[in-house]
């Protein structure tokens, strides 16, 4: 199935994966970072899926499909030649444990259904003991159980179990499957159509909130939602997507695990989040940076775990075939070691931002963001990683420097606007080097642009952030030549790359190419408007609209090569500059 085919559902601990064909293919259970008991994703049916729809043996798409109103909610319909049948798939709100439920209901006419469990615990790899018991399947596999309520009764068959049953309209009938640990007595029941109905009301009360008035409403409620279901309640944390090792480069091996929480990607989805009226997740992410970097600042990571871990070792998991062939499977993320400054101004701005935004001040978090301004006055002149985590050599990154400066402002604007205290003088004095610097070696006057990095000639698309952060003014001559050279130079089939993906790049230190990086896509058109080219803008970000899925989702990136999205799915880093892209083009 292609990337667009799967849908989102999730209860903000954990998230599940929804093909068009009505199967499960991705579920990691009870955290988003946990081992998958559905992961046909990256495999087949034998690493765990559960499929459910029309008998018949073609496991045909959905007619139709849509989350219900503003909700995460599933709605998929089959027409059938003998009738309709619609499957509400969803994971309520987490109580004591995780639940995924399924309710079939008859819409018209009679429809035979049948649906096909797989159940594999640590990636795909342990098959687990499974017991049948009046309606309840129980499947245990090391630390992990499962229990299946089911509605009709399961058939075993190889190491699965299946069932066919009928439905006719008004009827309706539901599945719960309920994840938890092996070691504790059985879970306690739901009521299946209870939860449904409050799992509606949670969504759309959330909703209700929203300030944004703009145009594009759907996609940019669908698009915060989706950041929203990418939150660990517990903690505050956000993960950067629900998955991992979906190929940037499809049968390639850039296939990195995203269910960790960059303080990069987490600080833009709050950034999106506080524009729209959500200050509760600015607390709480705040909450969880101040537990999760706490020590020293020289200490700090550009990404940790859910509930703050620092290890997150990368390994592969050969056993997985990966997606369409796309190898290795990774779980972690060596990016964790990396050096990349521009975090720093990206955690400087975001909490500058909740705090003009109405966040009450934490004098913990003033302590703590002093620490991490010393540690940019020692290290803002060394190479990095940069953004793009690269894993070729450091170098001299211009946006990580641009970042750098960003910190330093949003340091004097605490001190003059918020009247917090700290060494004003010093921080304006250190933030206008780095302006001169940046302008002195990361700017090529020939060809009118910045470049990737000081001394390069490359090109870099995190350079149209330069007018975006304040850096310089739109009408800046630099700028409108720097967005000029990167529409000349990145520019594939209307869509803006990273990087050049030249045969011989050997910036990112990686074998193989990419499609287009969404992002940068509808930076260039936030970057468009700024310098007074809406219409461009305007047909730009509705073309980046059209290339969301049926649900509006969006992976990381766009593939023109074959038409399709890549990456993993949904993506923050791709749904947070829509919502922004929207409010200044609107
Ligand atoms: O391209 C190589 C790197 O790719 C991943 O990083 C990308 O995803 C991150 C999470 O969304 C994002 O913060 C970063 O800007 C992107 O380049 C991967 O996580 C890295 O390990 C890998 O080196």
């Amino acid at each position: 199935m292609r990337i667009e085919d799967y849908a989102l559902i999730g209860d903000m601990q954990s998230a599940a994966l929804v093909g068009r064909n009505g199967s499960i293919d991705w579920l990691c259970l009870p955290r988003f970072d946990s081992p998958s008991c559905f992961g046909a994703l990256l495999g087949d049916e034998d690493n765990g899926q559960w499929w459910l729809g029309p008998a018949g043996g073609e496991r045909p798409p959905a007619t139709r499909r849509r989350y219900r109103g503003d909700t995460l909610v599933l709605e998929s319909e089959w027409d059938t030649g003998t009738g309709t049948v619609r499957v509400i798939d969803f994971m309520p709100p987490r109580q004591a444990n995780p639940d995924l439920v399924r309710i079939v209901e008859g819409v018209s006419g009679t429809v035979e259904m049948a649906t096909e469990i797989h159940i594999r615990f640590d990636y795909g790899r342990i098959v687990p003991w499974v017991r049948r018991d009046d309606g309840v399947l129980h499947a245990v596999g090391g630390p992990d159980s499962v229990w299946l309520h089911s509605p009709v009764p399961l058939r075993h068959h190889g190491y699965a179990h299946e069932a066919s049953f009928r439905i006719s309209e008004g009827e309706r009938m539901a599945f719960v499957f309920t994840w938890h640990p092996s070691h504790e007595p059985a879970p306690v029941d739901i009521d299946p159509f209870e939860e449904l109905t409050g799992t509606e009301t949670l969504w759309s009360e959330w909703v209700s909130q929203c300030t944004y008035k703009g145009p594009w409403r759907d996609a940019v409620v669908r698009s915060l939602i989706t950041l929203k279901a990418l939150t660990y309640a517990p903690t505050g944390g956000i993960v950067a997507a629900p998955t991992t090792s979906l190929p940037e480069d499809l049968g390639g091996v850039r296939n990195w695990d995203y269910r960790y929480c960059w303080l990069r990607d987490a600080t833009m989805t709050l950034d999106a989040l506080i524009d729209s009226g959500y200050l509760q997740e600015a607390r709480d992410w705040r909450a969880w940076l101040l537990r999760a970097i706490a020590g020293r600042a020289e200490d700090l990571q550009i990404m940790y775990g859910v509930a703050g871990e620092r290890r997150l070792p990368e390994t592969e998991l050969p056993w997985l075939a990966g997606y369409e062939g796309s190898r290795p499977v990774r779980i972690g993320n060596g990016a964790v070691n990396q050096l990349q400054l521009d975090v720093y101004g990206e955690v400087m701005n975001s909490m500058y931002m909740s705090r003009t935004s109405g966040l009450e001040a934490d004098k913990r978090a003033w302590s703590i963001q002093r620490q991490l301004l010393a540690y940019v006055e020692a290290h803002w002149d060394e190479p990095d990683e940069g953004l793009w985590e690269v894993r070729g050599p450091r170098r001299h990154f211009t946006h990580s420097k641009v970042m750098c400066w960003v910190a330093l402002d949003r340091a004097v604007k605490y001190v003059e606007v918020l009247g917090h205290e700290g060494p004003v003088d010093r921080w304006r004095e250190l933030r206008d080097r780095i302006h001169a610097e940046i302008c002195d070696k990361a700017y090529d006057p020939d060809r009118n642009t910045f470049t990737q990095s000081y001394g390069s000639q490359e090109l870099d698309a995190s350079l149209l952030l330069i007018p975006i952060v304040g850096f310089l003014p739109p009408e800046d001559p630099r700028v409108v030549g720097t967005i000029e050279a990167v529409e000349r130079e990145l520019m594939v089939d209307g869509f803006v790359l990273r990087y050049p993906m030249a045969r011989d790049n050997d910036v990112d230190g990686l074998p193989g190419g990419e499609g287009a990086f969404l992002a940068c896509s509808f930076w260039l058109a936030e970057a468009l408007v700024m310098i007074g080219r809406r219409e461009e803008a305007v047909e730009l970000f509705e073309r980046l609209l059209a290339l969301r899925n049926d649900v509006g989702l969006l992976a990381e990136e766009y593939d023109p090569r074959y038409d399709r999205q890549v990456g993993n799915f949904p993506q923050a880093f791709s749904h947070v500059p829509l919502v922004h892209a929207a409010r200044a083009l609107g």
